[in-house]
């Protein structure tokens, strides 16, 4: 008689692991006629578990395409995923049951009310019909949405069916919560509102990756950022250490009470000073990648130069800075 094959048991991370999505070398090749076109080039990546993590890149820089291969949904055309503990390839199904997705695209059901279509998710997921309208009802209370709880999916605001879109995801508590472009094409009080209940979630300990072209947004919610451009990881860092470590340049300006020239022939004469000094009248600006003691030399020379400080201002990098100096061009969303 034969004998059945021994379950296939695919790899599981241990569950006390500390890391809720880990890539090694993600790659993905879509095919385009006789040609491929590279879409995610070798990502390597490691997410904890409670982190708030963000995509960082502008249109068409593989960001949709990594969260559609974590979420099973893209086929990898190499590398290999693991999220929450399961390898994505091996155990698609282990994945989905503990992930929660929020696509771009409004995908609630038009045809149900508001209530259905969260109670639907919790069903699909096991969940008792009882339980199922609780935890409903519960999460449209959490986000502020009770008296929309009867009302038609196609009766909401922009705003508003996402928020039921990140409830329904959550119906079935998952371990990772994926948002892309959460706040696509939503007014700014909305996009105000979805940042509150975002971040709120991650304080209560939720793992959420996120997706953005929008710098302010990235800065505002993600703890640790991964800048991707044209398919590759240039940075993965905290956005405090991105700007930091990116070589983008702090800029620092004074104005003087007349013309400055002598300033800015003393500060370029500083060994090891800043090279990088314009003068333009009574303006002297500094662009340097090691800003200390330079604001210092600017009042020192005054000083000496019988001039007297106006205005004093020091720009630290910024996102849009760091993004310039990392890619070589200008960020364009
Ligand atoms: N199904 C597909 N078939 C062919 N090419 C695709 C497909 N999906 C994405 N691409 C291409 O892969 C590249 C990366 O696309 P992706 O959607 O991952 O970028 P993105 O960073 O999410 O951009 P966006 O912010 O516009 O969503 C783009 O050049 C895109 O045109």
């Amino acid at each position: 008689m034969k004998t059945a094959p021994a379950p296939y048991q695919p790899p599981v991370i241990p569950a006390d692991d500390a890391t809720a999505i880990r890539t090694e070398g993600l790659r993905k090749v879509y095919r385009r006629g006789q040609d491929g076109l590279v879409a995610l080039e070798g990502l390597n990546l490691t997410v904890g578990r409670g982190e708030f993590f963000g995509l960082l890149g502008t249109n068409g820089a593989g960001k949709s395409t990594t969260i559609g291969m974590l979420t099973t949904l893209v086929t990898p055309t190499a590398g290999s995923a693991w999220v929450a503990g399961r390898e994505v390839g091996a155990d698609p199904v282990g994945v989905k049951s503990r992930i929660g997705v929020v696509p771009q695209a409004n995908t609630l059901d038009r045809a149900l009310s508001v209530r259905d279509n969260l109670a639907f998710r919790g069903r699909y997921f096991g969940m008792s019909a009882s339980a199922a309208r609780r935890r409903a009802l519960e999460l449209l209370e959490q986000f502020a949405l009770a008296d929309k709880a009867g009302a038609r999916a196609h009766q909401l605001s922009g705003g508003q069916a996402r928020r039921v879109m990140i409830g329904r995801a959550l119906m079935h508590l998952p371990e990772v919560l994926f948002l892309d472009e959460p706040t696509a094409g939503v007014d700014p009080q909305a996009r105000e509102d979805l940042w509150r209940i975002i971040g709120s979630l991650h304080e209560a300990g939720q793992t959420v990756v996120l997706t953005t072209h929008h710098l302010d947004e990235a800065e505002a919610l993600c703890r640790r950022l991964a800048v991707i451009d044209h398919g590759r990881l240039l940075a993965c860092d905290t956005p405090e250490a991105i700007k930091a470590t990116s070589g983008a340049q702090t800029v620092i300006t004074v104005r003087y009470d007349a013309a400055a020239h002598a300033v800015g022939d003393a500060v370029r004469r500083i060994p090891g000073g800043p090279h990088d000094v314009a003068v333009d009248g009574p303006t002297v600006r500094v662009r340097t990648t090691r800003p200390d003691g330079v604001l210092g030399h600017l009042l020192r020379e005054a000083g000496a130069a019988g001039l007297t400080v106006r205005d004093a201002a020091t720009t630290p990098p910024s996102l849009q800075t760091a993004f310039l100096t990392l890619t070589g061009r200008d960020y364009q969303p």
